[in-house]
C-alpha cells in the first residue's frame, strides 16, 4: 500500500480540505494520512471561522506521521501564517521527504483569505523550491507570477516564469477565469496541455484540492508527473460528472463516484 500525507486545513462541509483529500487519496488507492494546520468552519456558502493549529502542535503530527509510517507523496494544502510554514519546510527537509504538491490555497471561491497576506513570502522562499511540482489556479499565478493572466499565452508565460523563479514544475489550472478544464504544465523546460470536457455544473467546491491530492496519489504510485496529472484530471472529472447536489452553495464532488456500486441502496 502506497501512502500519502497531507498536510491542510478542515473543511467541516467535508467537500474542501483535509476531508475531500482524505476521500481522494483513498478513491485513489493510496493510504491516507494527515497533519491538520486550521479548522475551519465552513460550509458550500462560505467560511465563518478559522482557528489556526500550533506551530508546535503541527510538528508534533508531522514528527508521529515521519517515524512511523513514512508517507511516499505528501500534499500540502491551505497553511495560514508564516511561523506553520516555515515547520512544515523544517520537516519535509529534516525527513528528507518526495514528491511534495504544493496547492497554493490563498483564497476560497467563496471569496476567503485562507493565508495572511504576509506568508505569502513565506511560502515562495520555504514551499515553492522544496516542491515538486505547485498547482496554482489563475489569480494565485498572477500573484506568484507577478502579472496579468488574460489569456492561455499569458498562462503559458506565467507557468515558466514561476517554474524558473522557484524550480520546481508548475501546473496552472484554467478553471474559473479563462476556460474550465484546460491546465497547463511547465516541466523541465517543456509545456504540456492538459485538456478536460467542461463538465457542466455548478458543485465545485474543492475541485484544487481534489485534484492536488490525486496527483500526489499518482505520484506516490509511481507514476511520472505527466501521467499523474492526466490520471488526476479523469478522476476529478468522474467526481464532477457524477452530479451530486448537496448543499445551499457551490457543493461537493462526489469522491466516491467509483465506489457507488458497492453501496446500492435497497
Ligand atoms: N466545470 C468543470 N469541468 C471539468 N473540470 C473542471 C471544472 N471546473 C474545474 N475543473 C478542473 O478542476 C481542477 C481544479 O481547478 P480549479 O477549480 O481552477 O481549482 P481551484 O479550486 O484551486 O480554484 C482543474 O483540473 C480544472 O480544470
Ligand atoms: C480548509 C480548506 N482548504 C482549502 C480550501 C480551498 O479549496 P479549493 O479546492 O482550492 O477551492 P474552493 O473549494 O474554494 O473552490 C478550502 N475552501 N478550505
Amino acid at each position: 500500500m502506497k501512502t500519502v500525507l497531507t498536510i491542510a486545513g478542515s473543511d467541516s462541509s467535508g467537500g474542501a480540505g483535509i476531508q475531500a483529500d482524505i476521500k481522494t487519496i483513498m478513491a485513489n488507492g493510496c493510504y491516507a494520512m494527515s497533519a491538520i494546520t486550521a479548522l475551519t468552519a465552513q460550509n458550500t456558502l462560505g467560511v465563518t471561522g478559522i482557528q489556526e493549529t500550533t506551530p508546535e502542535m503541527l510538528a508534533l503530527q508531522l514528527d508521529a506521521v515521519f517515524t512511523d509510517i513514512r508517507p511516499d507523496a505528501i500534499k500540502i494544502g491551505m497553511v495560514a501564517s508564516e511561523k506553520l510554514i516555515r515547520v512544515i519546510a523544517d520537516k519535509i527537509k529534516e525527513y528528507q521527504a518526495e514528491h511534495v504538491v504544493v496547492d497554493t490555497v490563498m483564497i476560497s471561491t467563496s471569496g476567503h483569505r485562507l493565508i495572511d497576506e504576509d506568508a505569502i513570502g513565506a511560502l515562495k522562499e520555504c514551499l515553492l523550491p522544496i516542491a515538486e511540482v505547485i498547482t496554482p489556479n489563475i489569480p494565485e499565478a498572477e500573484v506568484l507570477a507577478e502579472m496579468t493572466i488574460r489569456d492561455e499565452q499569458d498562462m503559458v508565460r506565467a507557468v515558466e516564469k514561476i517554474s524558473k523563479v522557484y524550480g520546481c514544475a508548475v501546473l496552472c489550472k484554467g478553471g474559473h477565469s479563462i476556460n474550465d478544464a484546460n491546465d497547463v504544465l511547465y516541466s523541465d523546460g517543456k509545456v504540456n496541455w492538459y485538456y478536460g470536457k467542461r463538465i457542466d455544473n455548478p458543485n465545485t467546491h474543492g475541485t484544487g484540492c481534489t485534484l492536488s491530492s490525486a496527483i500526489a496519489s499518482n505520484l506516490a504510485k509511481g507514476y511520472k508527473i505527466d501521467e499523474a496529472i492526466r490520471n488526476a484530471k479523469d478522476y476529478i472529472s468522474g467526481a464532477l460528472a457524477d452530479g451530486m447536489d448537496l448543499g445551499h452553495g457551490s457543493g461537493p464532488m462526489n469522491h466516491g463516484f467509483d465506489l457507488k456500486s458497492r453501496f446500492a441502496e435497497s
